[in-house]
C-alpha cells in the first residue's frame, strides 16, 4: 500500500495530483477509463433518500444540500452545475431517466446478493466526492457513463471473476443539519469507507468518533469498515504517517488502505477490496455462521463430571488469554489486506 509514490511526491506533485483529477481523460497512463456495461446513476437526494429507505416513507422536501467545502475537481464542479442548470431542483413530483428504473428494476435488484452499497464517511475536504469520482471511471476500456451524478455512482464491476453491482454513495454531511441523513447512511451501507486526509491531522482524530457511532447504531453487525488515508500524493504536507494510520485501524480492528484520488492510486484496490469485505462476512453468513466454542478448540464437549467454578474460569482464562493475543495480532497485522477478514 505503502509505495514510492508516498515518498517520491514533491510539492509539484500537488499541481499535477490536481491536474490528474480535474481531467479523467488525461489521467495516467494505467489508469482504467469507463467501460459499456457499467451504469452511473443520477439522483436527486431525494430520490436518493428514498431508495435508502427502500420501500419506507419518502423524505420530507428540503433545501438543496451543499457541502461548504474548498474547490473540487473540474469535473465534479460540472456535475453539480449541470444539476442545477437542468432544472433537477427543486425535485419534481414526477421522476425520470436512472431514477425511475432505481424504482422498479433496480429496488429488485437491490434485494439481490449482487448488489453492494458503499458508504464513504468522513470530514469535509478529506477526498470523499473525488474518490467516488474516481470510481465512475474504474472498470475499463468500454465504459461509458449513462448519466451523471452528484451523490451517487452504480456500476457493474467484475472482482474475483465475479460480476458484482456496486452503488457508492457519497452522501454524508456535516453538522446537525446531516444528523440524521447521517444515520441514514450508517443503517443502509453494506459496506464503509471511512476517509481521512493523511494531510489533515483533525480529520484522522475524528475517525474513531464516526466508527464508535457506527458501531452504536448496528450493533449485531459485523461491518466491514475501511479506514482511507486519503491524499498520499501530498507527501510534504503529510501529517498522518502510514504506520499511524495502521495503527489505528489494528486497534479498531478495520481495515486500511492509503489512496491519493487525485492519481488514482489505490483507488480501484479500495472499491474492490470493499466488494470483498462484504462478500466475506455475506459467505460467513450464509455458512451459518456457526463458530466452535471459545473454549474448545473441536467444540463443545459434554462435562463428564461438574466442574468447580474456579477451576472453570481458570480453564476459561487459560484459553481464551493466548486466543485472543493471537488473534489481535492476526487483525493488526493484515489490516492492510482488504481480501482477508
Ligand atoms: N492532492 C490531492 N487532492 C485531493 C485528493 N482528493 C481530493 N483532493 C482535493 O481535495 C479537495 C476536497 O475534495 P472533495 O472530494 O471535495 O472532498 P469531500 O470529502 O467530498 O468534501 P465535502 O464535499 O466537503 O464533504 C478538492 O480540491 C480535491 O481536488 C487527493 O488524493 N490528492
Amino acid at each position: 500500500m505503502h509505495t514510492d509514490l508516498d515518498t517520491d511526491m514533491d510539492a509539484d506533485t500537488e499541481t499535477v495530483a490536481l491536474c490528474s483529477s480535474s481531467s479523467r481523460q488525461a489521467s495516467p497512463s494505467g489508469t482504467p477509463t469507463p467501460e459499456a456495461d457499467t451504469t452511473l446513476l443520477k439522483q436527486k437526494p431525494e430520490k436518493l433518500l428514498a431508495e435508502l429507505d427502500r420501500g419506507g416513507p419518502p423524505p420530507a422536501p428540503g433545501v438543496p444540500r451543499r457541502r461548504g467545502s474548498m474547490p473540487v475537481p473540474y469535473k465534479h464542479q460540472l456535475r453539480r452545475a449541470q444539476a442545477v442548470d437542468e432544472l433537477d431542483w427543486p425535485p419534481q413530483a414526477s421522476s425520470s431517466g436512472s431514477s425511475d428504473s432505481l424504482g422498479s428494476g433496480e429496488a429488485a435488484l437491490a434485494q439481490k446478493d449482487g448488489v453492494f452499497k458503499v458508504m464513504l464517511l468522513g470530514e469535509s475536504g478529506v477526498g470523499k466526492s473525488t474518490l467516488a469520482g474516481t470510481f465512475g471511471g474504474l472498470q475499463g476500456d468500454n465504459a461509458h457513463e449513462m448519466e451523471n451524478s452528484e451523490d451517487t455512482y452504480e456500476r457493474r464491476i467484475m472482482v474475483d471473476k465475479e460480476e458484482v453491482t456496486l452503488i457508492v454513495y457519497d452522501i454524508w454531511e456535516q453538522g446537525d443539519a446531516g444528523g440524521w441523513l447521517q444515520d441514514h447512511c450508517l443503517q443502509t451501507g453494506d459496506a464503509f469507507l471511512i476517509v481521512f486526509s493523511v494531510t489533515d491531522r483533525r480529520s484522522f482524530s475524528k475517525v474513531p468518533e464516526t466508527l464508535l457511532r457506527l458501531r452504536a447504531g448496528r450493533p449485531h453487525h459485523d461491518l466491514p469498515v475501511i479506514l482511507v488515508g486519503n491524499k498520499s500524493d501530498l507527501a510534504r504536507s503529510r501529517e498522518v504517517s502510514l504506520e499511524e494510520g495502521r495503527h489505528l485501524a489494528g486497534t479498531l480492528s478495520c481495515k486500511h488502505i492509503e489512496t491519493s484520488a487525485a492519481l488514482h492510486h489505490n483507488t480501484r484496490e479500495l472499491f474492490e477490496g470493499a466488494v470483498r469485505q462484504i462478500r466475506l462476512r455475506r459467505g460467513r453468513g450464509h455458512a451459518g455462521g456457526q463458530r466452535p466454542e471459545p473454549s474448545s478448540p473441536d467444540g463443545p464437549a459434554p462435562p463428564t463430571r461438574r466442574e468447580s467454578l474456579t477451576k472453570k474460569a481458570k480453564r476459561f482464562l487459560a484459553n481464551l488469554v493466548p486466543r485472543n493475543a493471537k488473534f489481535f495480532k492476526q487483525r493488526s497485522r493484515s489490516c492492510h489486506d482488504l481480501s482477508v477478514l
